[in-house]
């Protein structure tokens, strides 16, 4: 039932009039109703996103062999300073919530991969911020195969997705993309321990928090666990649907969209009472994107909410706040 000021459910949008041919009216139906949703809600389910089940599966079967392999294996991939690697549990802390007074660290581990870059780029032989290699267990050679095929075909679905935003914010459709020549892209391998009570001790899987970047394209098993908070505070549970992903608004889209799409607090606990696995892929800006609210989405009258900032600056200062291997020495 609809809750008076709040949203019971997160809506589902059919999303086959966004890619490739399909009659104007039935693109403009999708795209404002995307509007709609992320204006007020801020996350929605995709289907018919054309992405292979079988691809999903195949990632999300690999997100639960590495979590299988020895901790020894796991320790061994350590999260590099290019932000690469295996995050223990109790290791990040989002200290930069702004939704939440966040002391305790998140409860998950998880193995982060992000783009892959040529050994002769400019950008990996300086050792630019986050521009290094990729951890990968020798011990499960296809993992890297398998994430990269996943990453290609969601980068994909993130540009086309790019375009429908530019689109519903007023502007022109390919507005966005100049931002995404060299895109920054985290495909996160999440598990979550069954929570047991929620103490002020235990801490939960996920804190409270808006993500950082543009959007997040996630798929999740059959848990449940993960939720979403309305604007008067509830609640909402985002279970999984077979077939779509959860796509969700990130700060520096909101900052870009002058607040207009909202970056929506989201958190996880996970009560199944079994193991849970997540894989969040984070489609963002290239590093040197500077983001400001272009001067044609303002109303008369509206003024930008924040000065221009560069991505990379933004993001860097976030990854030095929340995790702890940033803040220690290295061994
Ligand atoms: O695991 C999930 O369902 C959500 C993960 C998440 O919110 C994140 O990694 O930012
Ligand atoms: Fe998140």
């Amino acid at each position: 039932m609809q809750q008076k000021n709040s949203v019971a459910e997160i809506p589902v949008l059919n999303v086959s009039a966004l890619r490739g041919t399909c009659t104007h009216d039935l693109r403009g139906v999708t795209i404002e109703k995307l509007r709609h949703t992320l204006e007020t809600v801020g996350f929605i389910y995709l289907s018919n996103h054309g992405i292979d089940d079988e691809l999903v599966e195949r990632m999300r079967d690999a997100v639960v062999r590495f979590h299988d392999l020895p901790q020894e294996a796991k320790d061994r991939l350590l999260i590099n300073r290019f932000h690469r690697g295996y995050i223990p549990a109790r290791s990040s802390t989002l200290r930069t919530s702004s939704v939440a007074e966040v002391t305790r660290p998140n409860r998950s581990d998880s193995l982060m991969i992000m783009h892959e870059l040529a050994q002769a780029d400019p950008a990996f032989l300086r050792g630019d911020p986050l521009q290094g290699a990729n951890c990968w267990p020798e011990e499960f050679p296809e993992l890297r195969t398998i994430a990269l095929d996943y990453m290609a075909a969601l980068s994909a679905l993130g540009r086309d997705m790019a375009v429908a935003l530019a689109e519903a914010l007023g502007l022109l459709p390919t507005w966005f993309l100049p931002h995404f020549d060299r895109p920054t892209l985290f495909l996160r391998l999440l598990h979550y321990p069954h929570q047991g009570p929620v103490t002020e001790d235990a801490g939960i899987g996920a804190a409270p928090h808006t993500d950082y970047g543009f959007i997040t394209i996630l798929a999740q098993d059959n848990s449940g666990g993960l939720e979403v908070q309305a604007k008067n505070g509830d609640w909402i549970p985002a279970p999984p649907i077979p077939g779509t992903f959860v796509m969700n608004v990130g700060d520096i889209l909101s900052r870009w969209s002058n607040g207009r799409f909202a970056s929506t607090p989201h958190r996880v606990i996970n009560r199944s009472g079994n193991r849970r696995f997540s894989q969040p892929f984070f489609f963002d800006p290239s590093m040197d994107s500077v983001i400001e609210c272009p001067s044609s989405l303002l109303q008369a009258g509206e003024t930008p909410r924040m000065p221009p900032v560069r991505w990379g600056d933004y993001l860097m200062e976030r990854l030095d706040r929340n995790y702890n291997y940033r803040n220690s020495p290295s061994p």
